[in-house]
């Protein structure tokens, strides 16, 4: 039996099925997704909350990097990948057919399960972004490297040796240098696939307490296994069974008073 405690200092509870324009960072609505004949997601509608850390969890196999895949449009890469429905990013459907990918992906940055640094120094990969972007001038490319270590909490680590090669760095260092590079180009909303699942403790309780920074200026998705993880560092949590969204509340109720007995069931570690 896993017994979890909600720890973060969560906000006010949000109605989340009715969040005000200004509260809303994304809607998704009736979103159905197949892989060829198979489907992995099963009409899933919801709204996540600006400026607020929200976790995806369920057993392995229940669609959750779907999901979070879904937006940012990376299933777009898996050429037997079909989805309906939409999810609006300020209004407008993110699979409306003049959308540019590109740009979406720069609004929506993500950061996966494995540390992927380029075979880069430490500066080159913070500013990768902003050189695709054309932008060369030292000075603001300084100011970008050290306000996104900073907010990566890597900078003290790494100031005096930013022209070295990134894979020079730990895996939880190179995990942080990584989410600079994603927040560098000031995305609005960051989507972590169990960004500490390849980490150690100490690593992973840093990139924890990263989180709750992040959410000062980003809207944060995380995909986590960690049940305990999701108590510890998100404000709302989406629990998810075999393609379906279960249950969605604010982590505190979801964790200690679950409305369906799938949730209770796998909070309790009955399954999964
Ligand atoms: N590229 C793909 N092609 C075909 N099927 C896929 C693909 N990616 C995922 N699936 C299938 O979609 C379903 C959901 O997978 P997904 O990876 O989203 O689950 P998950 O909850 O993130 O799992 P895990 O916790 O193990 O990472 C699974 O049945 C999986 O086999």
């Amino acid at each position: 039996m896993i017994s979890v405690t909600p720890t973060s200092s969560h906000t006010e509870n949000l109605d989340l099925a009715n969040l005000t324009a200004e509260q809303t960072a994304l809607s998704i609505r009736h979103l159905n997704l197949h892989y060829g004949d198979a489907q992995a997601l099963y009409d899933i509608s919801m709204m996540i909350p600006k400026n607020q850390v929200t976790a995806f969890i369920g057993p392995s196999g229940c669609g959750k990097s779907t999901l979070l895949r879904c937006i940012n449009r990376m299933n777009d890469l898996v050429e037997i990948c079909r989805v309906s429905g939409e999810i609006l990013l300020h209004g407008k459907n993110i699979y409306d057919k003049d959308v540019d990918v590109a740009a979406l992906r720069r609004q929506v940055g993500m950061v996966f399960q494995r540390p992927n640094p380029f075979p880069k120094s430490i500066y080159e990969n913070v500013v990768y972004g902003m050189r695709l972007q054309g932008v060369n001038d030292r000075r603001t490319l300084d100011e970008v490297v050290e306000r996104s270590l900073k907010g990566a909490a890597l900078w003290d680590e790494v100031k005096d040796r930013l022209n070295e090669s990134a894979f020079g760095l730990s895996g939880g260092q190179q995990q942080r240098l990584v989410i600079a590079r994603a927040i560098a180009i000031e995305p609005e909303v960051l989507l972590l696939d169990e960004p500490t699942s390849a980490l150690d403790p100490i690593s992973t309780l840093t990139i924890e307490e990263l989180i709750t920074e992040l959410k000062k200026q980003f809207t944060v998705v995380i995909v986590t296994h960690n049940m305990q993880q999701a108590a510890r560092v998100s404000d709302q949590t989406a629990f998810m069974y075999m393609g379906k969204l279960i249950e969605y509340a604010d982590t505190n109720t979801l964790f200690t008073t679950p409305a369906q007995k799938q949730t209770e069931d796998y909070i309790t570690g009955r399954y999964g």
